[in-house]
């Protein structure tokens, strides 16, 4: 039997995590925008009686690069543990694409090119001659289509015959990168990018850009809104319905009335609270951002941020990474390492937590649409969302703030340029965008809420029915937390629902709704009325939502996201001080807004 590793090497975005995950049936990120992988992933797959253990290495432009996640590719190959080079290049620009090849058969011979987006080559009157491409580079050259696998039965078997000596000596190290652009490339178009140039025109303009992208993140979070109400509604009094028959249950098996309330009030209340207020908002944003950054609309917006990112002594790439934040933190902080400087990719590692993500989303769209607009009709539903993308405006515009800051003390330095490659317009597989980013990301986002939820609400019961002396657990943490919180315009309870909610973010409020029940109960909050009466009842103010509203955009990281700042960082003191940082700023924001609202 055969095992050989094979390594996937290819320059950014031409498809290499694609074709590894067609191979390996694995779900490798993938999306239409340079630097995506940054770390190795390893798949494996049986052919005949073979076993290819596949490597999806990070996208590279040549085998020496500086930043990170590129030195990871270099590393690899020249280490030679792979048994076989698999080069995937990108069949609409081969010419640039030969120059990471020529790189690659200079250390090795044991190399397969295949060249990927065979589609999109067509599309724009782009032909290659293969066999010519074959006998010039002397490896074997397989023509892929990796979205819909076209091509694979022939790579496969090409992979599987594949032996070292069929070329060993024969590939040609100094071959003319022109010259086999010439005789292998035939454009039947004057101008294939035609298409992407006039869009780019318009999104990347400097008086269209902005609104263009303002208007964008405004459309996504007014469709996320509109959208989730119904659905959120609906699980929620499914859930209620649910409630009453396992209760009945339970009592008819006799189960004891203190464990009937710490599953049911506990454990089952706060799940179920999690699911129908968060699951719903999740499962159409994902899809819409996921549908955007196929399109290739991402590094658009590195593009137009470029400049401010530098004014404020940051790296444009930066963009980039606080785009990936607004899915999760932690994958953000990750992404960082597409920045080569290790200055700025600091910068941007603290600053990443200053986007809301996912786990943020639902509790910033309940208060906005309980104490910022009046009715959940689609104008107030329109209003809440330029609402919501104020606040985020906020944080980026904070983003910035820090950044410029900390590039002029802690992090004294001059930006960096770079070169991003702007990618063509792709249009996104509407199919695999939905399964993936509902069954990948909002499961696993939810998932990860749902694990830390489930203990979380029978451990705030048990606080709350545990009692010392004539109050309970609960109640003494907070009130000893209630004067510090009444200088940031709130209470103990909120305090302690975001401290309490450093695991995962997601269930600060139904913390915050267990802390204000006496019981400790979550009662069925399948309106967001319901959940205004309870809130107003216990004493929340315009003051005080929006002093939620910016506790939530700016505190402490989750714990996940720390974990990884400090696999990222390898330093405490910088785990630390992106601890501190957003927490030092919300705090501080909210008592001046508290301050001048006592003064009014
Ligand atoms: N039309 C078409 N699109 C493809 C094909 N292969 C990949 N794509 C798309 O190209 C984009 C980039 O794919 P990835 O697999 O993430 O590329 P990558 O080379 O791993 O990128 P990095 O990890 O950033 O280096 C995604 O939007 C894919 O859906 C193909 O054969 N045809
Ligand atoms: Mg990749």
């Amino acid at each position: 039997m055969k095992n050989k590793t094979i390594a996937l090497v290819g320059n950014p975005n031409v498809g290499k995590s694609t074709v590894f995950n067609a191979l390996t049936g694995m779900k490798q990120h993938t999306g239409n925008w340079p630097g995506k992988t940054v770390t190795n992933a390893v798949g494996h797959m049986r052919y005949k009686d073979a076993t290819f253990d596949f490597i999806d290495l990070p996208g590279a432009y040549s085998l020496d690069s500086s930043s990170p996640d590129e030195a990871v590719t270099g590393e690899y190959i020249l280490s030679g543990q792979a048994d076989l080079v698999l080069i995937v290049a990108d069949a609409t620009c081969l010419k640039r694409n030969l120059l990471l090849i020529k790189d690659i058969l200079k250390v090795t011979d044991k190399a397969v090119l295949c060249v990927n987006l065979m589609d999109e080559a067509r599309k724009k009157g782009i032909q290659l001659d293969i066999e010519k491409l074959q006998k010039l580079l002397h490896i074997p050259v397989i023509a892929t289509v990796a979205r819909s696998k076209e091509g694979f039965p022939q790579l496969l078997e090409t992979l599987y015959s594949f032996s070292p000596n069929e070329s060993s000596g024969m590939h040609k190290k100094d071959f003319n990168i022109n010259d086999i652009y010439r005789q292998c490339v035939t454009l039947s178009k004057e101008e294939p990018h035609s298409f992407d140039r006039k869009l780019d025109k318009i999104v990347t303009s400097k008086i269209l850009g902005f609104p263009v992208m303002i208007l964008l993140l405004l459309m996504i979070f007014w469709i996320t809104m509109v959208g989730a109400n119904y659905p959120s509604e609906a699980l929620s009094s499914m859930f209620s319905l649910l409630d009453e028959k396992i209760r009945t249950l339970l009592i008819s098996v006799n189960a004891p009335n203190v464990l009937v309330s710490a599953l049911m009030d506990g454990l089952y209340t706060t799940l179920t609270w999690v699911i129908s207020v968060m699951l719903p908002p999740m499962a159409i944003f994902f899809p819409l951002f996921t549908l955007l950054e196929d399109f290739g609309y991402l590094p658009r917006v590195a593009f137009n941020l470029d400049n401010v990112f530098k004014c404020c002594g940051a790296h444009g790439k930066q963009s980039l990474t606080m785009c990936m934040g607004f899915g999760c933190n932690a994958c953000g902080v990750m992404g960082c390492r597409i920045i080569e400087s290790p200055r700025e990719r600091l910068i941007a590692i603290i600053t990443n937590n200053f986007v809301p993500c996912n786990g943020r989303f639902p509790t910033l769209i309940a208060i906005i649409l309980i104490f910022f607009v009046s009715g959940t009709a689609s104008l107030g539903t329109l209003a809440a969302g330029c609402i919501l993308t104020g606040f985020i405006l906020i944080g980026i515009a904070v983003t910035l703030i820090v950044s410029k800051l900390l590039s002029k003390t802690v992090l004294k330095g001059m930006p960096s340029s770079f070169v991003l490659e702007l990618p063509p317009y792709r249009k996104p597989k509407i199919g695999s965008v939905i399964v993936r980013s509902i069954f990948d990301r909002t499961v696993f986002v939810l998932g990860r809420a749902i694990v830390i939820a489930a203990p979380f609400g029978v451990l705030i019961w048990i606080l709350a029915n545990i009692k010392i002396g004539n109050s309970s657990i609960l109640n003494h943490c907070t009130e000893f937390l209630d004067p510090f919180g009444r200088v940031i315009g709130v209470d103990g309870v909120i305090v302690m629902a975001f401290i309490l909610g450093f695991p995962a973010n997601e269930i600060v409020v139904p913390v915050m709704l267990m802390c204000y029940m006496s019981t400790g109960v979550l009662t069925d909050y399948s309106s967001l009325t319901q959940l205004q009466d309870t809130l107003v009842g216990c004493g929340w103010t315009f003051q005080t939502a929006l002093s939620v509203i910016i506790l939530c955009l700016f505190h402490f990281p989750c714990g996940t996201t720390c974990l990884t700042i400090k696999k990222e960082t390898g330093s405490l003191k910088w785990t630390a001080f992106a601890f501190l940082l957003p927490t030092v700023i919300g705090i501080g924001i909210c008592f001046i807004i508290n301050l001048f609202c006592t003064l009014l």
